[in-house]
């Protein structure tokens, strides 16, 4: 089987290197050859020996070439890489991308292409790095009615909150480590911002629940308002900040929400640390199953797309309608994307941090619009205020309700001369 690679970055770098390296092994997984016969780059890598294999500083040139059988688009990017893929499509080529930026705003249009055409995109690479969760959820739990998963999986997000928190740096200095280590999109605000875990996050609930792509719906914020401050908070409350992707069925529809989460400690995904990304999955029949391992990074990366390479190859003879479905359902079992529910809906709970005055009645008065909303508080820190200092902070973690009533208890919280500057707000999550 012939390969041609688009992209030597990062990751199309560590997938030379590890397809060079374990080269014997993969033939043997695939019961044939595998060769790259052909990378479209616009530089070279030194990280990365190329010296045996023909380089064109012109990726459509891999796209249009009639040896290869299957492109892989490592590239990044929707614009020129929605066209690439086109173009090796409609060539007959099979597709493997790390690109979930590319899946989740053109899956539903590449995913027709490929059907219509009889090849495969694979994107195993495109969530959570090196772990399996595609193939898991896709096959792996294809016995279940998936109830809910939550995972963290942004590395880049992940490693800077860690950073934060048990070296005390600053969320400035952790990100610069982090685009260091290759870890980091080309633009570093999807990863702060949420939107890298929300283009992971509908490509896992497309296959969990069996619903086409809908990034548009997804409730999106980042950990670039999280402090240093909220961080140690939590750590008093017994809980962990982690920046997480949930999609979650109720009776009413799908919550699709990415956020900044406390979680508390002694669940396994609070304690996962650095670039490690997990999803916690769960399945009617199997239960709780967690999956665990480096979300980002170039071998690691190269480790997934190596295996949908295996995959392809192990499914050339098939016929493309006995092959797994792209989406994990057929396309005609695909249920309606007006099952997403708007954030007002979705259940949560809040952790709250309020700088107050220090005057008597203040907590009375919280207390009272938090209950006016059906809203109780679960626990509370009030510490003495700073020598000299006329506000104290007040965190309080409340009971669970719906969105829309949380949002207005803050906002009446707000409006009280008591309080002074917005209250801090992030969600929890028991997870379990
Ligand atoms: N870095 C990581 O740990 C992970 C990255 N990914 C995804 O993998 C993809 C690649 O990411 P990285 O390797 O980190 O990016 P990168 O920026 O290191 O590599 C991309 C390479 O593609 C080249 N390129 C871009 N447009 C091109 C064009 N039109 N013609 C020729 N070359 C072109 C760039 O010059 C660069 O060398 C992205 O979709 C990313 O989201 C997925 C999982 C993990
Ligand atoms: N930038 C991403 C790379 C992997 O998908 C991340 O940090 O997780
Ligand atoms: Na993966």
């Amino acid at each position: 089987m012939k390969i041609g690679i688009c992209g030597l970055g990062t990751v199309g770098g560590g997938t030379v290197n590890v397809m060079t390296r374990n080269s014997a092994e993969i033939a043997a997984r695939c019961g044939r050859s595998v060769e790259i016969v052909q990378v479209g780059a616009r530089r070279d890598n030194p990280d990365c020996d190329t010296s045996n294999i023909n380089v064109s500083r012109e990726i459509f040139d891999v796209a249009n070439n009639p040896d290869v059988d299957v492109l892989v688009e490592l590239i990044g990017g929707t614009t020129v890489a929605r066209e690439l893929v086109l173009t090796a499509i409609a060539n007959g080529k099979h597709v493997v991308t790390a690109n979930k930026a590319l899946i989740a705003e053109h899956g539903n249009e590449l995913f027709a292409a490929a059907a219509a055409k009889g090849v495969t995109i694979a994107y195993e690479a495109a969530v959570a790095g090196g772990i399996p969760i595609i193939k898991s959820l896709r096959e792996g739990l294809a016995g279940n009615r998936i109830e809910w998963l939550a995972g963290i999986i942004n590395g880049t997000g992940n490693y800077i909150l860690t950073e934060m928190r048990e070296k005390g740096r600053s969320f400035e200095e952790a990100l610069s480590q982090a685009q260091a280590l290759g870890y980091a999109e080309a633009d570093p605000t999807f990863d702060v911002e949420g939107i890298d875990a929300a283009h992971k996050l509908v490509i896992m609930a497309s296959l969990a629940f069996g619903m086409p792509l809908a990034f548009d719906k997804v409730f999106t914020e980042g950990i670039s308002g999280v402090a240093k401050d909220d961080i140690q908070y939590a750590d008093e409350l017994g809980y962990r900040i982690k920046h997480l992707g949930i999609a979650r069925r109720t009776g009413e529809g799908v919550e699709l929400r990415v956020h900044p989460t406390l979680i508390p400690e002694r669940r396994l995904i609070a304690n996962v640390n650095g670039v490690m990304n997990a999803v916690l999955v769960n399945g009617d029949a199997v239960g709780p199953t967690l999956y665990y391992g480096a979300g980002a990074g170039a071998e690691a990366t190269a480790s997934a797309v190596i295996a949908d390479i295996v995959d392809v190859a192990r499914t050339l003879n098939v016929r493309p309608d006995q092959r797994v479905p792209l989406a994990g359902v057929t396309q005609e079992s695909q249920g309606d994307l007006d099952e997403v529910l708007s954030m007002d809906d979705a259940e949560t709970s809040y952790y709250m941090r309020i700088s107050a005055f220090d005057k008597p009645g203040v907590m009375s008065k919280v207390a009272t619009i938090c209950s006016e909303q059906g809203i109780s508080i679960e626990a509370l820190i009030q510490h003495e205020p700073a020598e000299g200092e006329e506000l104290v902070p007040v965190v309080l973690l409340t009971s669970r309700a719906r969105e829309a009533q949380l949002q207005e208890a803050v906002s009446q919280i707000e409006a009280l001369d008591t309080i002074q500057g917005p209250v801090v707000r992030i969600r929890v999550e028991p997870l379990g």
